[in-house]
C-alpha cells in the first residue's frame, strides 16, 4: 500500500474522462462539462478501463474519489445521440444500448471496488449520474447540487439498480416518489432521507470534498474494506450469517498493523497513523 503522504502523482486521460492518482488517492472526474457530464457509453467504458487501472496493486490506491467537472455531476446518460438516432428514425437508440453494454458493466465493477468510493456532487444528479454517485460509500453534495431519476419523464423504466438500491437507502414510500414521481429533491432533502452522507456549503465544496476522500484513504484501509463488503453482503443475507461474517472479518482485521497501531494507542488520546496494512 502506498502511504497516503507520499506524494506520486499522474494522470490519465480517456475520452470525457480524467484519471488522477495523488499518493493514496485516485480521483476520477467525469469531463464533459459543457453537457453537465451527461455520460456516453464511451464515457462509462472508459469508466471500467479507469478502474482497471487503479486497482492495479502497484499503484496503492486506498480511496477513489468521484467528481463532475464545471457546474455538474452528471446529468445522466448522454441523450443528444439518442434524440438524433430516434429523429431520424434509426430504431433502438444509443443509450438504450449502453444500459446492458457500458452502463450496468460499469455500476457492477464500481459497486464490487474494494476500497472506499467518494462520490462528491456539485450540481445536476440525474438518471445514470444518480447511480454513479450511489455506487459510492460517501456522497457529499454541495447545497446546490439536487438529484432526480427522470426515467418516467422519457416514458423509460429506471436502470442503475436504482429499484434495488434506493428502497434500501430511504424506504419504498420515497424511493416511489423518486422512482414513479420524478421528484426533484435537493441535497439537504436527499440528506434528510438518507440518501447522502452529508451537505457541505457550495463555497470550498472542492477543498471539502479533496478533505473527505483524503480521510479515507488515510483510514484503516484493509478495515474499511472489510466493513465495505460486510455491509453488502449484508443487505441480501441473513441475520445468522452475517454474525459469521463479521467474527471471520474481525479476526482477519485483528492479524493488521493499523490494528496493532490503534490498540498500542488505545487510550492515550492519540490518533494512530495508518498505513493500510
Ligand atoms: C438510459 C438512460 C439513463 C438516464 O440517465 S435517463 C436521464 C437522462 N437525463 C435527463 O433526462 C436530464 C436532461 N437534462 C436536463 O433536464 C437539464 O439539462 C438539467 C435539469 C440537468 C440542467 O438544466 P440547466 O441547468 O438549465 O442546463 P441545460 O441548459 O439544460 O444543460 C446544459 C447543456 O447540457 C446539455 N445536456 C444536459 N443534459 C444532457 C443529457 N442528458 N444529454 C446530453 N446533453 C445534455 C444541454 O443540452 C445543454 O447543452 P447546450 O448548452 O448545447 O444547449
Amino acid at each position: 500500500m502506498t502511504d497516503a503522504t507520499e506524494r506520486v502523482e499522474e494522470t490519465i486521460i480517456y475520452e470525457g474522462l480524467t484519471l488522477r492518482f495523488d499518493a493514496a488517492l485516485a480521483t476520477l472526474t467525469l469531463n464533459d462539462p459543457d453537457r453537465l457530464n451527461a455520460l456516453s457509453a464511451a464515457m462509462a467504458l472508459g469508466v471500467i478501463e479507469a478502474l482497471t487501472e487503479l486497482s492495479k496493486p502497484r499503484r496503492g490506491v486506498r480511496a477513489l474519489l468521484i467528481r463532475g467537472e464545471g457546474r455538474g455531476f452528471c446529468a445522466g446518460a448522454n441523450l443528444a445521440a439518442e434524440a438524433r438516432a430516434v429523429t431520424r428514425g434509426q430504431g433502438k437508440a444509443p443509450a438504450i444500448n449502453a444500459v446492458e453494454t457500458a452502463f450496468h458493466p460499469m455500476l457492477r465493477r464500481l459497486h464490487a471496488l474494494p476500497v472506499p468510493v467518494i462520490a462528491a456532487v456539485n450540481g445536476p444528479c440525474l438518471g445514470i449520474g444518480l447511480g454513479l454517485a450511489l455506487a459510492a460509500d460517501h456522497i457529499i453534495a454541495s447545497e446546490a447540487a439536487y438529484f432526480q431519476a427522470p426515467f418516467r419523464n422519457l416514458a423509460s423504466a429506471s436502470d442503475s439498480g436504482l429499484t434495488w438500491l434506493l428502497p434500501r437507502l430511504v424506504g419504498l414510500q420515497a424511493a416511489r416518489r423518486l422512482l414513479l414521481g420524478a421528484e426533484r429533491i435537493s441535497s439537504r432533502e436527499a440528506l434528510h432521507l438518507g440518501l447522502i452522507a452529508e451537505v457541505a456549503p457550495e463555497e470550498g465544496f472542492e477543498e471539502a470534498a479533496l478533505a473527505r476522500a483524503a480521510a479515507f484513504a488515510a483510514g484503516p484501509t484493509i478495515a474499511l474494506m472489510e466493513i465495505k463488503r460486510l455491509l453488502a453482503d449484508g443487505l441480501s443475507g441473513e441475520l445468522d450469517s452475517a454474525f459469521e461474517a463479521e467474527a471471520r472479518a474481525v479476526a482477519r482485521t485483528g492479524r493488521t498493523k493499523d490494528n496493532l497501531a490503534a490498540m498500542r494507542l488505545f487510550g492515550t488520546k492519540q490518533a494512530p497513523e495508518f498505513t493500510g496494512q
